[in-house]
Formats: C-alpha cells, structure tokens, sequence
C-alpha cells in the first residue's frame, strides 16, 4: 500500500474521460506549445511597438532643439542692449540644452519619463520657459548683478525743512503742547515766531514724549531723531523748547537730559540757553565742561539727604572728556534715568568718538537698574533685535536726538551711534546717487540764504593790505577773520595793531569773554581767530568773514562762513585765495552745494595808498621780534 497519493493536474479536460493515457498528454503538450507561441507573438507585437515610440521621440527632440536655435538666432539679429544682456542670453540657451540632452538621455531609460515629455509635446512649444519636468544641473555660476548702493529709507527721504527762513515763520502759539509759562518766556526772549526746523522739530519731540517720561508712545521706544539744518537756523531752541517741557512734568530730580557738545565755549552756550528756559521752573541744570574743577563739577552734582545720595541736576550739558572723567571716577553722576541724549554738532562727535564716550554713556545708561525688577519699566536693558519678547515689558525709553549743520549721510559713519529706527529733518534733500559708494561722495550741505560767498585772487604778501583795505575803504567791519593756525593770528593781530586805525583782537581763551563782548559792541573791527570759532558760536552782529588762509576742509569752510548770515539776516564771506589754491577750492566749494561763490577783484591802484606805511610797518614788526628774540635768548 502506497504511502502517498500523487495526483497530478490534468489540464481542464482533465476529469474528462479519454480513450489513453498518451492520446491525452500529447493534447496537452500541444496546448502548452500553442500557448507559448501566441506568448511570444504578444511579445514581439510589444517590442516593435516602443520602438516606434522611441523613434518618434528622437525626432520630437531635435525638432525642439531646431526650434531653440532659430529663436536664438532670431534673437541676436535684434540689437542686444548690453554685453551682460548677451551673456545672459548665451547662459539661458546653454542651459536649456542642457535640459533637452539629460531629456534624451532619460528617455531610454524610464517610461514615465517618456510619458512626460510626450505631455510636454503635445502641449506644444508655446510654453517654452516651463519644461514640465524636473531640471537637474544649473549649478554653473550666474552673472552677479553689480551692488546697487541705496541710502536706507531715512537717509533717502527726509522730513523736509524749509531753507528760507523769514518766509516760513510759525506764530510760537500755533505749536502745540508748549505751557503758557514757556511761550511767555519766548516771547520775553524776543520769540514769536518759530523757524522752520523748530517749527517741525519741537512737535515731533513733544509727540514722541506723550504718555510721560517712563514709557514711550504706545509703551514703544520713540525714534530717535537727527536734524540737519544750515548755520543759525535756530537750531539749539529746537531741542531745548521740547526738552524742557517734557521734563518740567517731573517729580523726582534725576538727571533726565544729558546735552554733549565738542567744545567747552559750546557747553557753555548751550547751557546758557536751557538756563534761560528753564527758569522759573523747578528744573535745575548743570554745566560739565572744565570751566571748574572736577571736585567742585562733583560737589554740584549730588547731594547727601536723609542717607540717600540725590541728584541736583535735571540737565546737563557736558563735553565728553568732562563727562567720562565723572563716568569713570563714579562722582555721584547717575545717568539710569536718562531719557533724552541730544549730541550737538553731531558729525563733529562722530568724528571724534573721545574716550569712547558714547558707549560709556549708554552704558552708565543701562547698566545700573538690575536690582530692579525685570518686568518693571524702571529695568533697562539695551536694544537689541526687537522682537516681541524683547518689547513686551514696558521700558524707559532713551532718546537720542542729533543736531548738524554738516550732518554725514555716510550710514556706515551714523551707524556708530546705533541710532533706533531714526528719522531724519533735513532742508538737503537729493536723490542719492546709487552709482558712488558713500565713501567717496562729495557730501552735500546747505548754505544760508542769506550768505553771498565771494573769492578773493591775492598773493601771499598782500592779504594785510587786502584786510585792512577791506575795513577802511571798503567799511566791512566789524569782521571775523580766520587763520589756519595761531601763529597766523597773531602775526596778522600785531601786524593790523601796528599800522593804526583798526581795532583789531585776537580771540584767545584767556580773554574770550571780554573780547567777544567788545566785539558784539562795536568796539573791535576786526576779530582774528582760528577753527575754534568757527562752530556753533552764536556771536551777533557779524557782517562779514574773511578767510584769511582758505579752510582745507569743506565742513570747516561752511562752520566758517556760517558765523554770519545767521537767523536769516544776510552776510557776506570772502575767502582770499592763492593763484595754486583757486581750482581745487573753487570745485570743493560747488561740490559741496554752494548756490554760487563769485569772483571779487581788488586792484593794484586800490591799495597803493597803503603800501608805503605797510612797508614801514613790516620793517618795524621786523625789528620787534628781533628785539623780543634777544631778550628771551641773551
Ligand atoms: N525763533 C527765533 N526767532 C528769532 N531768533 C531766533 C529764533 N531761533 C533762534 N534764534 C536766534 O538765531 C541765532 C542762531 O541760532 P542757533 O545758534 O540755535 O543756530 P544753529 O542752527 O544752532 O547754528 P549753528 O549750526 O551755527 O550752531 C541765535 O542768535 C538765536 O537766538
């Protein structure tokens, strides 16, 4: 007895009954033979189907690279605007060329493909641009367009002030947010009218100030603010009128404002002016400039009540030497609470970053303040990005509000200050010029209206006899004369002293005071002086300057010459120039925005009456200084 039962799969017929055993496995051979055969069949019907396919495929191919090349063609008959324009094109070609070999070469290998480009086809060559299909490569290196230089936004588009002063005048009253107390003050002060940068300056400040001193608008930090206006536009009341106001609301004493000028004469002035306004207020303010000495700048500074150190100063107007000697030597100046940085002649601070004074300020800003709590608006932390975190607590806003006649537009210059989301009042407006990197453009400056600029052709022995024509004959005076060093001076000074008939001084720090005192009198015709004059000093009643050895610098030039024509009243300026020096100054002067400096001749026959006395006078100062060298020597 088997053990297994072996049944073997007999085809359909196979339950059926057959005559043999052979008759029936041959029929079934023949069935399995005819299946294979119609099998093959099938498969070579298949195979000679794709080829077709294929073929076609190839001429679909080169008729689209046929079509590519009479385009370019077509294309370069018309005239190419630019050589970059043509490489462009060249590179676009190369590389759709590229797409149409790796199109070819995949078709041999996958359907899909095939099926794709088939697509492609049949939607026909009027989209060219869009292949359809993945593009591998395109990595070779595209033509890098040439760097664009812009000025960001602000620097571009300025608020605009009004160049002509007398005839944008604002009534003090119009402005609004000012006290009663301080427009009687104003106009005690001769005020009734605001100048245009005043006009749109103090009502930004003001607006920025709203909601009080610890929080800004809407509990954001205010923009900062930078303000470029010609010489004597009037631009110290637009900062002190605002601050002021804002800080009379106060009732803690703490230092509030801090004012940062370049020079000592400079703090002095400014001072002089908040003084003015804040008086009659509770508002005290401090002037740190080396005028005294440091302990007694200290002494005023604080003071000890009730076991608590307490300012006694809500302003300060500082230089920045004094103010980081008192930063550094911790003499009781606490600046945690300032919340206005005004930094006056501002390209001037940039330019001569002292001691790093900035950042030590900024520091003694923010660094004190941490045992606070960090959610009050007492913390402050300095900017960084702002993102929401960063302004969700509340915080006491730091202003910083800049003032130039010669403000720099060179962004990477202002960018030192860090200024927050600034906004710039300027009466210069002009399209930047994409094309010259800031570096090397010819900064640009507004003159007043009033100026009229002239130059004189002279040589060097005759620019005495040229000032001293120009006071008696020409009756200029008085006059502020500028040399480029302080031998200059006071070699002319002696020289004006000896020949008789002028008043003349020199303007040194030791008797500064005085001199400038007599000079706004009357009393001296003729005030020589170097650079240290020649900014922000607010002297009244200059007629005319004569630059007596030609500014090498532009910025000099218009501090100089802005010592006149101040307020909108008219002045005059005449620069005496050597034959060497006229083309190269005369291109500066244009280049940096003069509205025209005219030629002034002044002949030979003109001061022949004086060369016979000059003469003498020469011969004597000659023998003076012998006289003064032996007895300093032997
Ligand atoms: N609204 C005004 N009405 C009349 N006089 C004014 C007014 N504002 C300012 N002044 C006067 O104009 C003169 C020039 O002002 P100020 O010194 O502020 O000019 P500035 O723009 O700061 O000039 P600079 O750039 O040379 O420092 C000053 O004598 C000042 O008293």
């Amino acid at each position: 007895m088997s053990l297994f039962l072996v049944n073997r799969y007999l085809g359909e017929d196979g339950d059926e009954e057959s005559p043999t055993k052979e008759s029936h496995s041959q029929a079934l051979l023949l069935k399995l033979q005819q299946k294979a055969k119609e099998r093959q069949r099938k498969n070579l019907a298949e195979h000679t189907n794709k080829k077709t396919i294929k073929n076609k495929n190839k001429a679909g191919s080169q008729h689209l690279q046929k079509d590519k090349k009479r385009k370019l063609e077509s294309d370069t008959e018309e005239p190419i605007d630019s050589k970059e324009e043509k490489e462009r094109k060249e590179r676009r070609q190369c590389r759709s060329d590229d797409c149409l070999c790796i199109l070819v070469e995949s078709t041999e290998g996958s359907e899909d493909v095939q099926e794709r480009e088939e697509g492609t086809r049949q939607a026909g060559t009027a989209d060219k641009s869009d292949p359809g299909f993945a593009v591998l490569g395109g990595f070779e290196s595209e033509p890098v367009a040439k760097v664009r230089r812009v000025l960001p936004q602000w620097l571009a588009h300025p608020d605009v002030i009004q160049r002509d002063i007398k005839g944008h005048l604002v009534p003090v009253c119009n402005v609004a947010g000012l006290s009663s107390n301080l427009i009687n003050k104003l106009h005690h002060n001769g005020i009734d009218h605001f100048f245009p940068v005043q006009a749109e300056v103090i009502p930004a400040i003001l607006e920025a100030a709203q909601q009080g001193l610890l929080i800004g608008r809407g509990g954001y930090r205010p923009r900062d603010i930078c303000v470029s206006a010609p010489t004597g536009s009037g631009k110290t009341l637009a900062f002190v009128i605002p601050v002021v106001q804002v800080l009379m609301q106060r009732v803690v004493c703490h230092v509030r404002a801090l004012a940062v000028l370049p020079t000592k004469e400079l703090a002095q002035q400014v001072y002089k002016v908040f003084s003015a306004y804040a008086e009659g207020t509770s508002l005290r303010v401090l002037v740190l400039a080396g005028q005294r000495s440091l302990s007694a700048e200290q002494a005023s500074l604080s003071e000890y009540r009730a076991g608590v150190r307490r300012s006694q100063a809500d302003i300060i107007v500082a230089t920045p030497g004094r103010l980081v000697d008192h930063i550094n030597k911790k003499s009781g100046l606490k600046l945690d609470q300032l919340r206005f940085l005004i930094i006056d002649e501002a390209d001037r601070m940039i330019d001569s970053m002292h001691q790093a004074w900035l950042s030590q300020v900024v520091k003694a800003t923010y660094g004190t303040g941490g045992g606070r709590e960090a959610s009050s608006i007492f913390s402050r932390s300095e900017a960084a990005c702002a993102t929401a975190a960063s302004l969700s607590p509340p915080q006491m806003p730091l202003q910083k509000l800049l003032f130039s006649a010669t403000l720099t537009q060179n962004p990477e210059k202002l960018q030192q200050l860090d200024l927050h989301q600034p906004r710039l009042f300027s009466s210069t407006h002009r399209q930047a010029d994409a094309t010259v990197p800031a570096a090397q453009k010819a900064e640009r400056f507004d003159f007043p209206q009033g100026l009229s600029e002239f130059y004189v052709p002279c040589t060097l022995s005759r620019k005495p006899l040229l000032i001293l024509h120009f006071i008696l004959r020409m009756k200029l005076s008085p006059i502020l004369c500028f040399t480029n060093s302080r031998q200059a001076a006071h070699r002319l000074s002696l020289l004006v002293k000896l020949f008789g008939d002028v008043q003349a001084a020199e303007l040194s720090p030791a008797v500064r005071k005085n001199t400038l005192k007599d000079f706004q009198q009357g009393s001296i015709q003729l005030l020589i002086s170097t650079d240290a004059a020649a900014r922000g000093i607010d002297i009244s009643g200059v007629k005319c300057v004569v630059n007596y050895d030609a500014p090498q610098y532009v910025r000099t030039y218009v501090h100089r010459v802005g010592r006149t024509a101040r307020a909108g009243k008219s002045g005059l300026a005449f620069t005496f120039l050597l034959g060497v020096q006229e083309k190269n100054f005369l291109k500066m002067v244009m280049d940096a925005g003069s509205p025209g400096i005219q030629k002034q001749i002044v002949k030979s026959e003109s001061l022949k009456g004086m060369e016979g006395r000059y003469e003498r006078v020469l011969q004597e100062l000659a023998e003076r200084i012998r006289v003064h060298i032996n007895a300093l020597f032997y």
